[in-house]
Order: C-alpha cells, then structure tokens, then sequence
C-alpha cells in the first residue's frame, strides 16, 4: 500500500515506493501530491516540452481547473458496455493501490471522454479517439478555490534506482511549474483561417425529412448536427485557443483531450452530471436564441424564447429523460417548474437545473450511462433518434456531443458534453454544431441556429 499522506516529501514517496515494488516484486503505482503556485495554461503550454502522447485541459464555469499531462494509465473500451468496463478497471485500479486523497480532484484522476455512439465507423479523423478513453495524467495540476496542487502518479518497478527517478521527476515539475507570465503575448497570435461548410444542402434537406418523420408520429425530437472544415496556415496553436476560449466563455467548461498529437477541444456550456458525494447534478439546456445589440433586445429576445412554444417543447423532453433517468439511481430528485435563460457571448439558452440524491450505490458512470446522450444531444425516444442521426447525418460525429471530463479516486468528479466543440490536426480543424428538432421546425431557422453555435470555436480559432 502507498499512501501520499504518510510521506514528508516527494523522495520519500519514491524511496518507499521503490522498496514496496521490491518485496513485492511487482510494479507499484506512487502518488504524490504539493500544493504549489501555477497559472494552469502556462503550465500546460510548459508541458509541450515534454512531448508526451496525451495532455488533457479542463476548467469549468466555477473555478475548477484540471490539467493533466502524460499518462500512466490509458484506459479505452467499446461497445455498449464501455462506461462499465471503466468503471469497473478503475475501481479495481484503486482496490489494488488503496488510494486516500485530501481534495477532490487531486491524486489518482482519470481525465477525458467518450465517444456519441459506443462503436465508431472506420472515419479516419477519430482514429485516436476511441469510443471511450479515460487517462490517468503522469503529472496533474488541480486548480480550485484559489490553491492549486501538483499530483505526480507514476508506475514503479522492482528494477528502478529512487534516486535517478526523483532526479528525473524533479526536473520536469520544475519545468512544468516554471513561471513565464512574462510572455503573456504568446497566447495572442492571430490565426487567419479559411473555412468550408460540408454538405449544407443536405442537412437542411435531411432535418427537412426529420420533420415529415415527426408530423407522420414516427419520433418526436432529433439532434442533428452539421461540420464545417477550418484551415491555418501553419499549425494551430492549443495552449492560445484555449486562452481565448476561457476568456471569451467564461460560463462554458473549456477542454482540450489531446492524443497522439490529434486535439479535441471545445467551450460548451452544458454539464452532463457532476457527482459530489451522494449530490448528483446535470442540466438541461436545450432551447436557442440569439444575443440582442443592446440590453434591450438581449432581453425581448430572451423573453421570447422563454415564451416559444417551440423552444419550450425542445427543452421539455431533455428534462423529462434526464428526470426519468435520475430516479433510477437517486432517491429523491428536485427539479424547478420552470426554465430559466442561460447566456453565453454568443447565443441564450433555456435551462433547468436537476439535482438527485443518489442511492447508495450509485456511481457516475453509471449515471452517465444511463443519461448519456440527453434528448440535448440525442432525440427522444432515444434509441430511434440515434439511429436516425446516423442514418441522416453525413459526418462521424466522434466525440462530439459525448461525454468528457474527470473522475477522482473518490469517484467525484463532473462530464459535460462536448459541443461547440472541434478535432484538431495539424493546420486542420473539424467543428461541429447541432439543433435540436421537433415537428415545429423550419430548416433555414436550425440552419441559422447552427451558424450561432459555430461562433465560439471560430472566433477563438482566429481572434487575436
Ligand atoms: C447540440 C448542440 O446544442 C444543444 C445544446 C443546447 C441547445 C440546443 C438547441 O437549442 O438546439 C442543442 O440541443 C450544439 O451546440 O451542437
Ligand atoms: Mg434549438
């Protein structure tokens, strides 16, 4: 057994660690966890340096901030089952290295997502991003209240020489912690970027059909998304997107899941679920309208939306799935009456909290797994729309519209799903955008409401 909390320092962490490796004969995980001082995005430009295969960024609208590079454990799964075989290797993962943390987040924390359907198609494009890949960081900074923590997770062998190990160790957290706030203007470089709307005929004429579907009674509501194709010259730059994106969307959780040089990176305002303890949170945002020039059209525009029947009844089937979902692990579930707006820079949403208290078995995969996709993302009834956006939609949706996000050894942590989101290679970035669809929908309104959602990947991607 290690546990961070009986060792006076990082050496003696590893020391003891090393030694346990040898009279066990078997590698060992060690744990270690400082407070320290980090401004998040310099430490994750700092990261570069190392050239690790996967580096995760996650920050939500409250002030949680995750930063995650390296990984000493990479689990991915498909099919079906996949929240459950994560769920049940990370809970064994933790039964063998008997793990206590002090703060949540920090310690042991997988990092990153899923995937919309449990089985991708062949796309190229999603070739790094399996239908569920969850990624214990090597080094991980946890920001929270105004203090900030540094976790070290490594694997140990019975062969490894402690002191060697720290040397290294020491070395790459001094260079990841290194301040260089003096070089502010590196996040500022300007992008110039051409983009391309894929197939936009055919969405409007695909939720077209998705609207005869429903006035025949065939289904009731249906998320379908569109792609746009954006180009640099010269690559893009994740550290500076992610700058921009948290200051332009400071009410979104900013993420960036990077692997094998591949990023999937995003600004979305909408929560999947966040576990505290037996609290159980999602949301229900669903139900779009445009922000007004002035104070007094931002609100008539919000108004109206919180009075279209439309949007309304858009809204009302994400909350009553993800109400129907919750008592099936919460014992008791509060939900207001009514919606309220949410507003971000760029458009409004309609929004119900949802709270659960959860029974006593219950865990956030399972949670997941069960809400995931919301009729935000997916459609209602659920199994129909899902085949029917892939039968519909011309693109592999990947991970966008998924779940990403962290879970701790306690199994707190929070998803929210990935929209106004994008995969990023290279000079190249795919971004996506989606509307919901009921009978009452026109296409060139969803085609303008998609237009809307677009706006926050793309003036990050090329904002100074
Ligand atoms: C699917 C997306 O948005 C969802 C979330 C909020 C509002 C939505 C809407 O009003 O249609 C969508 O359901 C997206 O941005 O790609
Ligand atoms: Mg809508």
């Amino acid at each position: 057994m290690i546990d961070d909390l009986k060792y006076a320092s990082m050496a003696e962490a590893f020391i003891n660690g090393v030694q346990k490796a040898k009279q066990e004969n078997k590698d060992k995980l060690v744990t270690y966890t400082m407070e320290c001082e980090s401004q998040p995005l310099q430490f994750y430009r700092n990261s570069e340096k190392l050239k690790m295969d996967f580096r995760h960024f996650w920050s939500d609208p409250e002030g949680v901030t995750l930063v995650g590079v390296g990984s000493t454990l990479d689990l991915t799964a498909d099919g079906h089952s996949r929240f459950d075989s994560i769920q049940t290797r990370w809970l064994a993962f933790l039964k063998e290295h008997q793990i206590s943390i002090e703060h949540a987040g920090t310690g042991p924390v997988l990092m990153g997502g899923f995937s919309f359907n449990p089985v991708l198609t062949a796309a190229e494009e999603w070739t790094n991003y399996p239908a569920a890949a969850m990624v214990l960081p090597q080094f991980l900074l946890t920001q929270r209240e105004n203090k900030a923590w540094l976790t070290v997770n490594k694997r140990v062998t019975p062969k490894d020489d402690p002191k060697a190990l720290i040397a290294t160790i020491e070395e790459q957290k001094n260079m990841l912690l290194a301040d260089r706030t003096d070089e502010e203007g590196y996040f500022q470089t300007h992008q110039d970027l051409q983009v391309t709307a894929l197939f936009p005929t055919e969405w409007k004429a695909s939720v077209q059909k998705a609207v005869d579907k429903m006035k025949a009674g065939e289904l009731e509501k249906i998320v379908l998304s569109r792609a746009l194709r954006v180009k640099k010259e010269g690559s893009l730059n994740i550290p500076a997107l992610l700058y921009r994106l948290k200051q332009q969307q400071p009410n979104s959780f900013v993420f960036a899941i990077e692997r094998f040089g591949d990023a999937f990176v995003g600004a979305t305002p909408e929560r999947l679920v966040k576990r505290e303890g037996t609290k159980f949170y999602a949301d229900a945002l669903a139900g779009t309208a445009s922000r007004g020039g002035t104070q007094a059209e931002d609100e008539a525009l919000g108004q109206g939306l919180l009075n279209d029947k439309k949007n309304r009844q858009e809204h009302q089937f994400v909350v009553k799935m993800i109400k129907d979902d919750f008592e099936a692990f919460c014992d008791k579930v509060i939900i207001p009456d009514r919606p309220v707006l949410y507003k971000t820079r760029d458009v409004q949403h309609l929004y119900t909290p949802i709270y659960g208290h959860g029974k006593p078995d219950a865990h956030l995969l399972d949670a997941i797994s069960k809400i995931h996709p919301t009729p935000a993302m997916g459609g209602t009834p659920k199994e129909k729309a899902v085949a029917l956006i892939s039968e519909l939609e011309s693109h592999e949706r990947g991970w966008y519209s998924a779940p990403v996000g962290w879970i701790d050894s306690n199994g707190n942590g929070e998803f929210s799903v990935a929209i106004r989101s994008g995969l990023i290679r290279g000079n190249e970035a795919r971004l996506f955008a989606g509307c919901g669809i009921v009978s009452d929908s026109s296409p060139t309104e969803e085609f303008k409401e998609t237009e809307m959602k677009f706006r926050p990947m793309l003036n990050a991607l090329k904002e100074e």
